[in-house]
């Protein structure tokens, strides 16, 4: 089956300079991304435990600081013997052996063994110097003084050898991985307890606006419930970092100024919600703008007004992300520039998500629309349908509106549409990114 791209339509604009509905918009998706990434750093490492390593990205490489295994040792329950000894046993003429030993996991005996004789080993168990094979326990009578063997052994049979995993000084993770279960589990065996990571960056979420009321609050005309903190605090923690509540300030300079001025010295970056339009109490902007942060139009729809840039103090100041008000431009700033953003402060490399290519199906005939000049992010249900192709249709029939967050949480993924591109039709194929 073959389909359309999504198409543009005839007064389709782009480019550096492109405008959009609403006067000169002036920076893309990409660049501002770029620029945000540019500006950042990976936090410097410190050095952690194990057991608080999960998640984290490693600033060193790790080499074994030990064999793994660390010595010669059984794979099986069993007896260990020299092969020659039973090298003609069969279920019809089993081999005898005197049981000189018993050795469980653990213990540090290496008893002799001569000739017609057997030690009793456990998994793991060293395996004694006099010994070349294993006879698992299935092939004997289970003898503790003397054991019928009723199967002749391989060479080597069930033996695990000393550094066959790893040798001390061989790489084991590199520096850049973010470590999971099976890392953790690998610098352990290795002899390693404390890890050099980039910590997880500690980030302020701030709500800003006069109309905002705590969840569960009941609300008086204009008033509304504040969504935005909720989303973007449970959003950092899912992209590795730490959220640190700051609540929601009224449209007040003086008490948001005293907000940054309070944590600046304890997070790693501040996001901000509301306040950056062209409003008349739009207070991010008119706090952050005359200490240089960046305000502009972003060629996107929704989350077109964005603002970056720092908080003055120690260093180079504490990165702010003043995102717009509206929680489905939340959403999609928070996906396009904070979380890159986020990992890239953690040290990770690939700070994107991977895009499918998905059809649209089930909509309407003709299709949704997409503003000229913007790159359009529609909150979409992606499912895979038995044909094997991934359909895609808007979550809500509100499409892309800023303002819908209540239909925003039954979407899976954001469907893509360029900025050159109108309309999205039945049929036409679209980039799409699940999100959780
Ligand atoms: N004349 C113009 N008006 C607007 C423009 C424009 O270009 N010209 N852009 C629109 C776009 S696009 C967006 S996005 C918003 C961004 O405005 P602000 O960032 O200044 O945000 P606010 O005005 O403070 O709020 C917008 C909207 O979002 C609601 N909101 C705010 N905070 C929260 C929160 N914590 N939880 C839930 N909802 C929140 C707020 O009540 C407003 O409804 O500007 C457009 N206007
Ligand atoms: O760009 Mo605004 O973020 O559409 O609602």
């Amino acid at each position: 089956m073959t389909h359309r791209e999504a198409h543009g339509g005839p007064d389709h604009r782009g480019g550096e300079h492109g405008a959009g509905e609403h006067g000169p918009v002036t920076i893309g998706v990409a660049e501002h991304r770029t620029r945000i990434l540019d500006s950042l750093s990976p936090l410097p490492a410190v050095t952690v435990p194990l057991s608080l390593a999960r998640d984290r990205v490693l600033a060193a490489d790790i080499v074994a600081l030990v064999d793994v295994p660390g010595f010669e040792n059984s794979a099986m329950d069993g007896y260990a013997l020299r092969q020659v000894d039973a090298a003609t046993a069969t279920r019809e003429a089993p081999v005898a052996l005197r049981v000189v030993a018993d050795l469980p996991a653990g213990s540090a005996v290496d008893p002799p063994l001569g000739a017609g004789e057997a030690a009793r080993i456990m998994t793991g168990a060293p395996v004694p110097h006099d010994a070349d094979c294993i006879v698992p326990v299935e092939d004997t009578d289970s003898g503790t003084g003397t054991v019928l063997i009723f199967r002749a052994p391989q060479p080597a049979a069930h033996i695990r050898h000393a550094g066959s995993d790893v040798r001390v000084g061989e790489a084991v993770l590199p520096a850049g991985r973010m470590l999971g279960a099976r890392d953790l589990a690998a610098a352990a065996a290795v002899g390693v307890r404390d890890l050099l990571v980039h910590p997880a960056p500690r980030v302020g979420v701030l709500s800003t606006g006069t109309e905002l009321r705590p969840a569960g609050e009941s609300l008086a005309r204009g008033q509304i419930h504040d969504s935005n903190s909720i989303l973007l605090a449970a959003a950092v923690a899912e992209s590795g970092g730490i959220p640190v509540q700051l609540g929601s300030v009224p449209d007040d300079e003086d008490a948001l100024r005293a907000i940054f001025e309070q944590n600046a010295a304890t997070v790693d970056a501040f996001i901000t919600s509301g306040g950056v339009s062209v409003g008349a109490y739009d207070v991010v902007k008119a706090v952050l703008a005359p200490l240089g942060v960046w305000f502009g139009p972003v060629r996107m729809q929704p989350g077109k007004p964005q603002g970056f840039g720092r908080w003055p103090g120690t260093g180079v100041g504490t990165p702010i992300f003043a995102l717009p008000g509206n929680p489905v431009s939340v959403f999609v700033s928070f996906e396009e520039f904070v979380r890159p953003a986020l990992l890239a402060m953690q040290g990770r490399s690939d700070v994107q998500r991977d895009a499918v290519r998905g059809v649209a199906r089930g909509i309407a005939s003709e299709g949704w629309r997409s503003p000229a000049g913007r790159a359009q992010y529609m909150p979409v249900v992606a499912e895979w349908h038995p044909d094997g192709t991934l359909g895609v249709r808007p979550a809500s029939s509100g499409g892309s509106g800023s303002y819908l967050v209540a239909s925003l949480a039954g979407a899976n993924a954001l469907a893509l549409v360029p900025e050159a591109v109108t309309e999205v039709r039945e049929g036409d194929v679209v980039d799409v990114t699940l999100v959780p």
